[in-house]
C-alpha cells in the first residue's frame, strides 16, 4: 500500500472567522471557501485552496468536539493533522489494521463528500493522519 497526494492539512483554530480572515489577507479572499458545519465530526471548518493543496481551518463545533482537547493544550491553535489521498478506502483501512495502527472510530463521509478515517498520532510518527479516498473526476 503506496499513500498518494497530500489532499489537506488540517490547523485547528479557537476563532474560524478570524483565521479566515488572515488567510484571506495571506492568500486572497477568493481562496478562502464558505464556513461548512458538521455537527456529526464537532467541527466547523474552510478550505482555504493553494497552488498545490488545501488548508483546512477547522474550529470546535459541540462539547464532544475532538478538537477540545487540541485546543486546550495549544490555545492559540496550531498543526492539527495531514491528510493523505488513497484510491480505495477500504483497502487503506484493512492494511492499516493489518499493521496495527489504531484506527481512530468508524470510516465515515468527510468534508469533501468522500469516505474517510483517522489514525492515531502514536502510530504514526506523532502526526494525526486523515487517509480519505481520493475524489473522482469527470
Ligand atoms: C470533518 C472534516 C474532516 C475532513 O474531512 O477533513 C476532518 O478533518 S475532522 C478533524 C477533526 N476530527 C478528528 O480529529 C478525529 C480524530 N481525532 C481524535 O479521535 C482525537 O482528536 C485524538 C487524536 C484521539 C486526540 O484526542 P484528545 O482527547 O485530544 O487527546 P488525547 O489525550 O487522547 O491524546 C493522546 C496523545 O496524543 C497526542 N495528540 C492528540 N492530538 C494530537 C494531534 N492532533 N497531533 C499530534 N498529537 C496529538 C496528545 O498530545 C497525547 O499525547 P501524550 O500526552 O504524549 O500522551
Ligand atoms: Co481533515
Amino acid at each position: 500500500m503506496k499513500l498518494g497526494r497530500l489532499n489537506h492539512i488540517g490547523i485547528a483554530v479557537p476563532s474560524l472567522a478570524e483565521a479566515a480572515a488572515r488567510h484571506a489577507q495571506l492568500h486572497g479572499a477568493e481562496a478562502v471557501g464558505a464556513p461548512i458545519e458538521m455537527a456529526e465530526q464537532g467541527v466547523r471548518l474552510c478550505f482555504v485552496d493553494l497552488p498545490n493543496g488545501q488548508i483546512e481551518l477547522l474550529e470546535p463545533l459541540g462539547a464532544l468536539s475532538p478538537i477540545h482537547g487540541f485546543l486546550a493544550r495549544n490555545p492559540a491553535g496550531g498543526q492539527h493533522h495531514l491528510c493523505y489521498e488513497v484510491p480505495a478506502i477500504e483497502a487503506a483501512h484493512d492494511w492499516f489494521v493489518e499493521q496495527g495502527a489504531r484506527i481512530l472510530g468508524p470510516i465515515r463521509t468527510g468534508a469533501h463528500g468522500t469516505p474517510i478515517f483517522f489514525i492515531h498520532p502514536k502510530d504514526m510518527g506523532g502526526v494525526l493522519t486523515e487517509i480519505m479516498e481520493a475524489p473522482r473526476h469527470g
